[in-house]
């Protein structure tokens, strides 16, 4: 029997989200989540896509390891356990694969000693993303694992676009540059808007605007990236659910000195209290815009700042491209909240952008226009995929080993 089935991975620093495809015709057959990881409170919900059954399941899951393991006997209930021939491959998300990862890549003791010493620079995601590597291998030793990295894609970035003005030996010395994340995304949902557009990606200029719980902006030119909004962690650039985005570093000293707040305190507050969480007390944009229609103040004010932090990097990545074939929106807020890209377009008539409101209405599962059709600009909601362009890379080159 031909192994054709990929397991996709996705440790985030407290869930683990999972699919199993057959790639011979990109099938899913199972997928589910594992939530709070550490906490009593855990939950795992497992879907077989084949059939649309569902279970669940809480209670404390201690961390990553054990989470893995708890997936592997749903999958097993299935009959799509991790020990089934038609396993071709295993294909991890990691988040920080710094300089040296620029392409998928099967791994080995070597690499996975290079995405450890990305530690210290990803401190919140490459330990889960580890531990969903090795106990992996240990559950199948003899399987390809093959590791995708969020920061592939933005290793094209020029070093006008990916260098802090700092010292350039402090610099290197502690691994201090752009990376930029979510490139999984962003190549996915680049490559989809250059053919909703009829072009081939090496035709167009896109900007790529990936609205989910973490948020990051991109400028991809021809089909490869020149700028991205986030930095050295995913904590730079566009407001998040939880994260700030950019803020004037300086706010971190005076925080410290006069604040009274430890570097740890301070990291919290920055990634996990801040963005519209911290600006309103609510992360979802779904209830952040019930709240608004409801008249709440605080709920508008954050929405605002989203807003024009967004307009913001757009209007900076036509700078950057010079010319902009389309503006693409992607993730849970980007393919869903008509609102936020109503209002993150409004006003932009000078750069050529602007949106139909009846097709900015429109509900859909596939990618779509939603610019007029004589505008200058298009403009797209183009759903993202990042587990099927894991599963996609990963088939690919197991393939080409095998
Ligand atoms: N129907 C919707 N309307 C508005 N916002 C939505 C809707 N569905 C999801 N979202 C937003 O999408 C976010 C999750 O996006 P997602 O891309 O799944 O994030 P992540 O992968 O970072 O967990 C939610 O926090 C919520 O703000
Ligand atoms: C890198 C990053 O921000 O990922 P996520 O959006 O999954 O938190
Ligand atoms: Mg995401």
């Amino acid at each position: 029997m031909a192994a054709t089935r990929v397991l996709v991975l996705n440790s985030g620093s407290s869930s683990l989200k999972y699919q199993l495809l057959d790639m011979r015709d990109a099938a899913r057959l199972a997928a589910g989540l594992v939530e709070r990881i550490g906490e009593q409170t855990s939950r795992l919900r497992h879907t077989r896509l084949t059939t649309g059954e569902t279970r669940e399941h809480t209670g404390p899951i201690a961390d990553h390891d054990a989470a893995l393991k708890a997936v592997a006997a749903e999958l097993g209930r299935d009959g799509l356990g991790l020990d089934s021939p038609e396993l071709a491959a295993i294909g991890h998300r990691v988040v920080h694969g710094g300089m040296f990862f620029t392409e998928p890549t099967v791994i080995d003791d070597e690499v996975i000693a290079e995405i450890e010493r990305l530690i210290p620079v990803a401190p919140l995601h490459n330990p889960a993303n580890l531990t969903g590597i090795r106990t992996a291998r240990a559950l199948r030793p003899d399987l390809p694992q093959v590791a995708v990295f969020d920061t592939a894609f933005h290793t094209t970035m020029p070093e006008s676009a990916a260098r802090y003005a700092i010292d350039p030996k402090i610099a290197d010395r502690h691994r201090i540059r752009r990376y930029g994340f979510h490139g999984t995304s962003h190549a996915y949902v680049s490559r989809e808007t250059a053919r909703l557009l009829g072009k081939d990606p090496s035709e167009v200029n896109v900007i790529v605007l990936h609205l989910g719980n973490g948020a990051s902006a991109s400028a991809v030119e021809r089909g490869r990236c020149v700028d991205t909004s986030m930095g050295m962690t995913p904590l730079e650039g566009l407001v998040m659910g939880t994260r700030s985005g950019d803020l004037d570093p300086a706010v971190i000293f005076h925080l410290a000195r006069v604040g009274d707040m430890s570097m740890d305190e301070i990291d919290t507050l920055l990634n996990k209290r801040s963005g519209l969480f911290g600006l309103c007390g609510d992360n979802d944009m779904r209830e952040i815009r019930r709240r608004i229609d409801e008249g709440d103040e605080e709920a508008a004010l954050a929405f605002d700042i989203y807003i024009h932090r967004l307009k913001k990097y757009i209007g900076a990545y036509f700078a950057v491209l010079g010319t902009v074939d389309a503006v693409a929106f992607t993730a849970g807020v980007g393919e869903n909240a008509a609102p936020v890209r109503e209002a993150a377009i409004a006003g932009l008539a000078g750069l050529g952008l602007a949106l139909s409101p009846e097709l900015n209405a429109v509900r859909a599962d596939e990618a779509r226009l939603i610019s007029p059709k004589d505008a200058r600009v298009a403009v797209a909601v183009v759903p993202t995929d990042e587990e099927l362009e894991i599963a996609t890379q990963t088939y690919a080159l197991v393939g080409k080993h095998n």
